[in-house]
């Protein structure tokens, strides 16, 4: 699986904008939104465009930030395993609207449905809430779905590669089909 982005909204009367997933890899849960890198993309472009494409939500890219670098693990379905930068963002515009995607709503902090959320998000959810960088490991277990190791430490900064997709651009470019 490619890198992914993640990006949770934040509005001026500190609710959370969340959308339950309609479709694919997490379809049932409520989640921020992103998705995978495009070659030739930065992670936050790409995490601006997922946030349109699933919300309708408009950012730019410098009002992001990066708030964590998630190693998610699927040692049982390695094809799951990614890494994910996470955002928060404050300043946007446009409408929230449903999409084929997502359907969405403003939650208020306090009201986070962790019940219908991947587990692990009900750790470092409240930790990003509260200001806190965060960079680690997240391991699933044999269903691909509960927590097995938790390895999150907090920075001070969270570095982020404006590599990893031209790098992953240029290879898909210039290798051949074996
Ligand atoms: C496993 O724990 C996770 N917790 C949370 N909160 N979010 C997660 C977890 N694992 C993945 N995510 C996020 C990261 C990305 O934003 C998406 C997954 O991206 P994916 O590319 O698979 O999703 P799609 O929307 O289907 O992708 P495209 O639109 O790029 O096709 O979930």
């Amino acid at each position: 699986m490619r890198p992914t982005t993640l990006v949770f909204p934040i509005d001026e009367h500190n609710r959370i904008l969340l959308g339950c997933k309609k479709r694919g890899f997490g379809q049932g849960k409520y989640n921020g939104f992103g998705g995978k890198i495009e070659p030739g993309e930065t992670f936050r472009q790409c995490a601006v465009r997922e946030l349109y494409e699933e919300s309708g939500l408009v950012a730019n890219p410098q009002d992001l930030e990066c708030v964590a670098l998630f190693d998610f693990q699927f040692p049982f379905d390695e094809t799951l395993t990614h890494i994910s930068y996470t955002y928060v963002v404050r300043t946007f515009t446009g409408d929230v609207k449903e999409t084929d995607e997502m359907e969405s709503r403003w939650i208020p902090i306090d009201e986070i449905p962790y019940e219908h959320m991947w587990s692990g998000d009900r750790e470092w959810i409240p930790q990003l809430l509260k200001g806190d960088k965060l960079v680690g490991i997240i391991a699933f277990d044999r269903d691909n779905s509960g927590v097995d190791l938790m390895k999150l430490n907090i920075v001070d900064e969270v570095m982020e590669s404006e590599l990893v997709a031209r790098i992953d651009a240029y290879i898909e470019e210039n290798t051949e089909d074996l």
